[in-house]
């Protein structure tokens, strides 16, 4: 595929054929010429065709190919005249990051590291159907639904200052749980409290670099510093609302005069009851997901105290944030210098909303959002900010990770005769994990150089440094 470069920063699919707006791809010069995502590009160019699309269908640095969408796409959608996509949201509906800061530095766990990581691994349920300690009756389900994270705080499973740091205050006030299937209900009922499978995590790390001191100093970060980082998302529940939601487009969007290139964007207009529903259904595994993280994180504080023999005050494990990076929002932006509300999916991308926005909680009004970007487990994550190039140049977005670069048939390969745990622990990170080709399909070298991902979102701004952490232990699924 054809791209222009359009900036130092981005890359232009020019318009033709059925697109109505051209595709925009964010990476660095580097990163452009060494791309090799064709079928990831086809996909920008079949989104820009959607009804209703606005600017341009983006792409971030850490784009590959994904379910008719990229993962690392963005698209912004004309809420009056455009169209929402399960497709454009993804399987694991608000799949996203939690981090949390603690009071610690990395000389007070060193001793402890090993206890840490065994105990952390058995308090936490991980792995392909893993059921957790919370086991829900269908009616407290629905509270759950409704609430998100707030109804993991009112539990005792928290504390309310980790949904005011949480983006949406952890709850989607659209969701309907009258929309959702018997069978999505069912699969929610065990797994609330769960890591879910291969590339979710938990990670203990410290703080490894200072970019921006005081928007670190806002976000509670220092220099060696503990911190502790979660991915994880709506589990078995969102990907049963995904699945129900792509059976039943594909066969509406038959009734309407849309003629798509990949039967996978099967879609409904946002202002319709087919895309209501969906939006509605969506909202309850987005709040589903946060009540997950929520309890993951008093897990990971339990266990901190547990294994370290300290209280809550010498512990101090305060919630930085908690993104998505798999969802699709009603939002209000400048498009062409005229504001409109738009409808916004964000798939493998990450909010990045600047200093004064009102969806910004009180705390981070004068930083811009915290932006949570795990890389790998052998290398560095990143902590970012939220910037006004972003609301100017990709509605408010900027990446989500390192992304994927190779396949997990090809990790797999690539790893045999290696001892992925060895290696890592050769680094000084110990790993634990209950997947059989987990470490193989996950090792370091299956994604993009994190350090190359956040350098181009950095230099395009659409966010911007602010710290990096390194991991120490990790907890896989
Ligand atoms: N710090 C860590 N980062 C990791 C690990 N496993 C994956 N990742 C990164 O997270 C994103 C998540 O993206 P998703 O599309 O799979 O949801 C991924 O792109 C990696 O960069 C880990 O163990 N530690
Ligand atoms: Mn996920
Ligand atoms: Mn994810």
């Amino acid at each position: 595929m054809q791209l222009k470069q359009i900036s130092p920063y981005c890359y232009e699919i020019p318009q033709s054929g059925s697109m109505n707006v051209p595709g925009r791809v964010f990476m660095s010069e580097r990163m452009a010429s060494a791309l090799s995502e064709e079928e990831a590009l086809k996909q920008v160019a079949n989104v820009a065709t959607l009804p209703g699309i606005l600017t341009a269908a983006m792409a971030m640095p850490d784009m590959h190919w994904g379910y008719g969408f990229p993962i690392g796409g963005v698209a912004a959608f004309d809420w009056d005249t455009g169209v929402i996509s399960p497709g454009g949201v993804g399987y694991d509906i608000n799949c996203g990051v939690r981090l949390a800061g603690t009071g610690l530095e990395k000389k007070e766990i060193l001793p402890a590291v090993e206890r840490l990581v065994t105990a952390l691994f058995q308090n936490i349920p991980s792995g392909v159907g893993s059921t957790g300690s919370v086991k829900l009756s269908v009616k407290e389900e629905m509270r759950v639904l409704r609430e998100g994270g707030r109804w993991a705080v009112r539990q005792g499973l928290g504390e309310p200052s980790d949904v005011e740091r949480t983006e949406d205050g952890g709850c989607m006030a659209e969701a309907d749980p009258s929309v959702i299937s018997e069978r999505a209900l069912m699969r929610g009922t065990r797994q609330l409290g769960t890591l879910g499978s291969g590339n979710h995590f938990l990670e203990v790390g410290v703080v490894d670099e200072i970019f921006d001191e005081r928007a670190a100093r806002a976000f509670g970060l220092f220099p060696d510093q503990v911190t502790v980082l979660l991915h994880s998302g709506s589990r078995g529940l969102g990907y049963q609302v995904c699945d129900d939601s792509l059976a039943f487009m594909a066969r509406h969007v038959r009734t309407l005069d849309i003629q798509l290139p990949d039967r996978q964007l099967a879609c409904a207009m946002i202002r319709s009851e087919a895309g209501r529903r969906y939006f509605a259904a969506m909202a309850c595994a987005a709040n589903y997901a946060w009540a997950n993280r929520q309890i993951l994180l008093h897990r990971a504080r339990e266990t901190f105290q547990q294994v370290l023999g300290i209280g809550p005050r010498d512990l101090a494990m305060h919630q930085v944030y908690d993104i998505c990076h798999n969802i699709a929002k009603r939002e209000e932006h400048t498009v062409d210098g005229k504001k409109r509300i738009v409808c916004v999916h964000r798939k493998g991308a990450t909010r990045a909303f600047p200093p004064g926005h009102p969806a910004v909680c009180e705390a981070y009004r004068q930083t811009g959002q915290p932006i949570l970007i795990p890389g790998d487990m052998g290398t560095a994550s990143y902590v970012m900010a939220g910037t006004r190039t972003a609301m100017a140049q990709s509605f408010g977005s900027t990446c989500h990770g390192a992304g994927r670069v190779l396949s997990r048939k090809a990790a797999k390969k690539r790893s045999r005769g290696r001892a992925i745990h060895r290696e890592l622990a050769d680094k000084g990170i110990l790993v634990k994990w209950t997947g059989r080709s987990t470490l193989a399909e996950e090792m370091p070298e299956a994604y993009k150089d994190i350090d190359q991902v956040v350098d181009a979102v950095h230099g395009a701004g659409l966010s911007k440094k602010v710290a990096r952490l390194r991991p120490v232990c990790v907890i896989k699924g």
